[in-house]
């Protein structure tokens, strides 16, 4: 009988490191000679993700929303053809940090009843700074969904330890423990694990953990699914004119609290060369970047009940679209 084709899901919360990982993976499978293929899913218009993967690797784009809310069939739709066109060795599928992954889980499996695809298991990547933060107050939409995230995950990568204590890393894997009995829990930084133990310590998914009762289910399970993420907003902001390169990274330090994600393509009017911006969790990270073809300059920041109106004014403001109200004007008579 034919070999079933290998699956895995890659879920996390917003710039916990899904994307550093799933660099990491395809390099692993480029070496051993194999060919990836990826479904790359974004809360925002653009794919800003798929920049920073190979053009060689095949992949699949679904923009401008969460896989989870769009019709499972969607993305087995998705799967199905780029499995017919590609003829990949496996398929990685990056779910947007707003996913309850289970969704996800269901089109996968409910992929497998016609197409020789078997899902392998669900990694989530954890950022542990922010996760501990989220425990130690004990509430938000965020704090839950990271939990649903953690709870069907096959195995738990404890990234960006790198930004806590040693001994809090114990603390933190304790926690994860209560909430997933099953999974391996392996800290990293930048996700830096050897790719054939990591994907060797790959467990079953446990469907039958789906979460029940408790504040964030009432209503019925469907409704949660979606609810569990129902608070997080993105705006996708199109430049027009350079912007001055330390005006805008004063404006990325200084973003509200309630924007966790931004990432985004810039040109400077300052530097000969574009950038790549990141901002996860009040961490900023900038990268020089050559996109091949045409990519737009443009930021999407992704967070919650934060006023896009004050964000696009102010990126206006640095790009000079914006002209300060004229000082009244004084007539002497
Ligand atoms: N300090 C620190 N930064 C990290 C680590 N891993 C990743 N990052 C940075 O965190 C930012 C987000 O990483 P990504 O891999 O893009 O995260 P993501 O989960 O794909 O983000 P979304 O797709 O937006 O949900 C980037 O600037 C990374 O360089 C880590 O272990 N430590």
């Amino acid at each position: 009988m034919e070999q079933s084709l290998p699956v895995y899901i890659l879920s996390g919360f917003l710039g916990s490191g899904k994307t550093t990982l799933l660099q990491r993976l395809l390099d692993h499978w480029n070496h051993q000679g194999l060919r990836p293929a990826v479904i790359m899913n974004e809360l925002g218009e653009v794919n800003l993700d798929g920049l920073l993967v190979e053009q060689s690797v095949p992949m699949a784009e679904m923009l401008g929303g969460c896989i989870c809310c769009t019709s499972r069939g969607d993305l087995s739709t998705e799967l199905t053809t780029l499995v017919k066109k590609e003829s990949p060795d496996v398929v990685i599928i990056e779910a947007t940090g707003a996913a309850n992954p289970l969704e996800i889980v269901d089109a996968v499996t409910e992929t497998s009843l016609y197409q020789q695809v078997e899902l392998k298991g669900l990694i989530t990547v954890v950022d542990t700074a922010h996760l501990l933060e989220l425990y130690r107050s004990q509430q938000g939409a965020t704090y839950r969904l990271m939990q649903e995230q953690i709870r069907c995950a096959s195995v738990l990568i404890l990234n960006k330890t790198d930004r806590i204590q040693a001994a809090e890393i114990a603390e933190i894997s304790e926690v994860l423990r209560k909430w997933n009995a099953y999974a391996e829990i392996l800290p990293a930084v930048r996700c830096e694990l050897e790719p054939e133990a990591l994907l060797g310590s790959v467990g079953a998914v446990h469907m039958e953990d789906r979460p029940e009762g408790g504040e964030h289910m009432e209503g019925g399970a469907e409704g949660v699914m979606h609810a569990s993420h129902d608070h997080v907003m993105a705006y996708t902001h199109y430049f027009q004119n350079p912007v001055n390169s330390e005006e805008f990274e004063r404006f990325v330090k200084e973003l509200p609290r309630d924007v966790y994600r931004a990432k985004g393509i810039v040109t400077f009017t300052d530097t000969s060369s574009r950038f790549l911006f990141q901002y996860a969790y009040r961490e900023a990270d900038f990268m020089r970047i050559t996109p091949q073809g045409e990519v737009p300059d443009v930021a999407v920041f992704i967070g919650e009940h934060f006023s896009s109106g004050e964000l696009r004014r102010e990126l206006l403001r640095l790009e000079r679209r914006l002209l300060t109200r004229p000082a009244a004007v004084k007539r002497s008579l």
